[in-house]
């Protein structure tokens, strides 16, 4: 069995899969290293042979939570690096190491799926677009603030912003124009984040006609998928692209 993680800026999603065959035997969601070694800890009949793992983390961060996984299932964690060509996608970033290795495995992941142009939007606590040419070239992307950042903004920057998460979920059972704040705040972001989809869809409208496929990923993709339902939803779509740059040796 091989663990898989990867470690956002709000959240650490992991898997652990057969060596074998890639089933997925276990996963999840946590917020800390701690709940990290807890909730892999109460898979029942654990055997982990290794690890990989991307990171969008400080260098210390990342390196920590190797060792604590190191300590707590005596596996060695690969972690993806920068490189500027790999399975025939050209990293398009002026210094290819400054681009993050999310939107590099989410391009790689799209491209070895798609094998042609195609635009991976990710939704996570950044929300961010990368295009990748039929012929493999990265061509960049763009980076705004994801729906928790841009609540937290609000909620932080203005006085008489508050409401609890519970009413928040609530609120997105419609986008029409909200009549309380919950619902004008939620809905609002909600909007943006599909007018962000759309801008970047027209953008590859422009650069390629019709010929392209569209990637949605990351933990706020739902909230997007009605305004472009011409887009695929790979949830995974990061751990494809990390199995391709980690191979199993
Ligand atoms: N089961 C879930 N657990 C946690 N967050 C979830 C879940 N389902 C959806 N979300 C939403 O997903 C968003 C976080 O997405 P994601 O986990 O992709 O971010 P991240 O990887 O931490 O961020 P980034 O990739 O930008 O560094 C949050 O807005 C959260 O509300
Ligand atoms: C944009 C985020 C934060 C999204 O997770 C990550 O990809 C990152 O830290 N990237 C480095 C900056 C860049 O991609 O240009
Ligand atoms: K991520």
């Amino acid at each position: 069995m091989i663990l898989e993680l990867d470690c956002g800026n709000s959240f650490i999603k992991w898997r652990v899969i057969h060596t074998a065959d890639a089933a997925i035997t276990g996963g999840g969601i946590v917020d800390s290293d701690q709940a990290l070694v807890a909730a892999i800890g109460a898979l029942p009949g654990l055997h982990l042979a290794g690890g990989r793992m991307v990171s969008v983390r400080s260098e210390e961060e990342t390196t920590a939570l190797c060792a604590l996984l190191q300590q707590a299932f005596a596996i060695d964690v690969k972690v993806a690096q920068p490189v500027q060509e790999m399975a025939g996608v050209r990293n398009g970033y002026e210094d290819f190491q400054r681009l993050g290795m999310d939107r590099w495995l989410g391009a790689l992941g799209a491209f070895h799926l798609a094998k042609a142009a195609c635009l991976v939007i990710d939704f996570g606590t950044a929300a961010k677009a990368d295009f990748v040419a039929a012929d493999g070239e990265h061509l960049g992307g763009y980076i705004c603030p994801g729906m928790p950042l841009m609540r937290s903004q609000l909620r932080t920057h203005t006085r008489r912003i508050r409401y609890d998460d519970a009413s928040a979920e609530r609120a997105l059972s419609s986008l029409a124009p909200g009549r309380s704040t919950v619902e004008a705040v939620e809905r609002g972001c909600v909007l943006m984040l599909q007018g962000f989809a759309r801008t970047q869809i027209e953008q590859a409208k422009a650069l390629w006609g019709d010929d392209f496929t569209i990637f949605l990923t990351g933990g706020d993709a739902p909230l997007v998928h009605e305004a472009v339902p011409q887009a695929r939803i790979v949830p995974d779509l990061v751990f494809v692209g990390l199995a391709m740059a980690c191979p199993l040796s």
